[in-house]
């Protein structure tokens, strides 16, 4: 018996969930197979064509490149004996990298001894399937294989994602801001950040209710989500009423127009506050900092950027509210 073809919600891989809410895309898993011969590829591929997409390449290069790519495949097959690099070599590469690493690998190979098999399964690999295979048995191992990626995916989409607004949580933006720390490091590229509190939430809770205030922060949270326009930034929930924003190779110049364009849109929202001393809706408070590496000591840190705007936001309150304070990090 066939198993039913297995759906992904296709959100990216390194990054299981994106700034606003995932686009759940139902679509087929995607299976990379990876053979020297053509005809090996072929032979796998119409066997499993029905139930997956199938992407394949013929050398370890092409494997690599294919497997990097977002959103990647759900599953690799893999040939060992390939005459540039072979399978051992291209899965000990795979597992190291952070892109690629959770990819379940099935090794698919003439080798038949068990010193090959407990080889391949010792690299990371999740499965050995000897040459020739049993059509049915293949088709099993590989939907046990799918299924149980497919799953781990939800589960760390679901590790990631803050419950009521939907967008990242505080866990995924500081995986992301020590990324980033390091690539922008490297390629002496400046990194802003962004704090944002609601203004007067604790008031809007205690008169509208806390559903009105649950509902209040889906709404700012996926307002902020909106307003940065590159796929890189990100805006995740920081916790209560606190909002941050990391904008990678953005100058100060940019973060504070990107700032003001998150001011602005809560104001748009126009959401009734009466009990709000600032204004008559919900409003938000911003402090923000910018990493510039050519310019920065060597011993600033990601966690200074991040120490540097949260000083910045209490100034934007203690100022008054509803604006948006920057503050050099040379200044702390
Ligand atoms: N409804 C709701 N309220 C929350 C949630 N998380 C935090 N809050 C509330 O957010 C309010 C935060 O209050 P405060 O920290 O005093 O800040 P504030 O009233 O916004 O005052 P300022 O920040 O100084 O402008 C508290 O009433 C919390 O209970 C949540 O998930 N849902």
């Amino acid at each position: 018996m066939t198993a039913p073809p297995i759906c992904s919600s296709r959100s990216p891989r390194a990054s299981p969930i994106r700034n606003t809410r995932p686009e759940v895309r139902e679509q087929r898993a995607t299976i990379l197979i990876v053979d020297d011969q053509p005809a090996n590829i072929h032979a796998l591929a119409k066997l499993l064509k029905d139930d997956y997409r199938i992407i394949t390449a013929t050398n370890a290069a092409k494997a690599l490149e294919l497997a990097r790519r977002e959103p990647g495949p759900d599953l690799i097959l893999l040939d060992i004996l390939m005459p540039d690099q072979d399978g051992y070599g291209l899965c000990r590469e795979l597992k190291a990298d952070e892109a690629t690493h959770a990819i379940p690998v099935i090794f698919v190979t003439a080798l038949d001894q068990a010193q090959d098999e407990a080889k391949g399964l010792q690299l990371g690999a999740a499965d050995y399937i000897s040459k020739p295979f049993n059509p049915a048995i293949v088709r099993a191992r590989v939907h046990n294989q799918v299924s149980l990626k497919l799953k781990t995916d939800l589960l760390e989409k679901i590790a990631l994602q803050d419950g009521l607004t939907e967008i990242p949580n505080r866990r995924y933006f500081d995986r992301k801001l020590s990324q980033e720390w390091n690539r922008q490091s490297r390629h002496q590229q400046p990194l802003s950040l962004l704090m944002i509190d609601i203004d007067h939430f604790k008031p809007y809770n205690d008169h509208y209710g806390h559903g009105a205030g649950d509902e209040c922060l889906r709404r700012v949270a996926q307002a902020l989500a909106q307003a940065p326009t590159r796929s890189a930034d990100l805006v995740a929930r920081y916790g209560g009423e606190e909002f941050v924003v990391l904008l990678p190779d953005t100058d100060a110049t940019g973060a504070r127009e990107v700032a003001e364009k998150m001011r602005a849109a809560i104001h748009t929202l126009a959401i009734p506050h009466a009990y709000s001393p600032v204004s008559d809706h919900i409003t938000i408070s911003l402090g923000g900092s910018t990493h510039q590496p050519q310019r920065q000591r060597p011993a600033t840190s990601s966690e200074a950027l991040k120490q540097v705007a949260d000083q910045a936001l209490y100034q934007a309150k203690e100022q008054g509210r509803d604006r948006l304070f920057w503050r050099d990090i040379d200044a702390s």
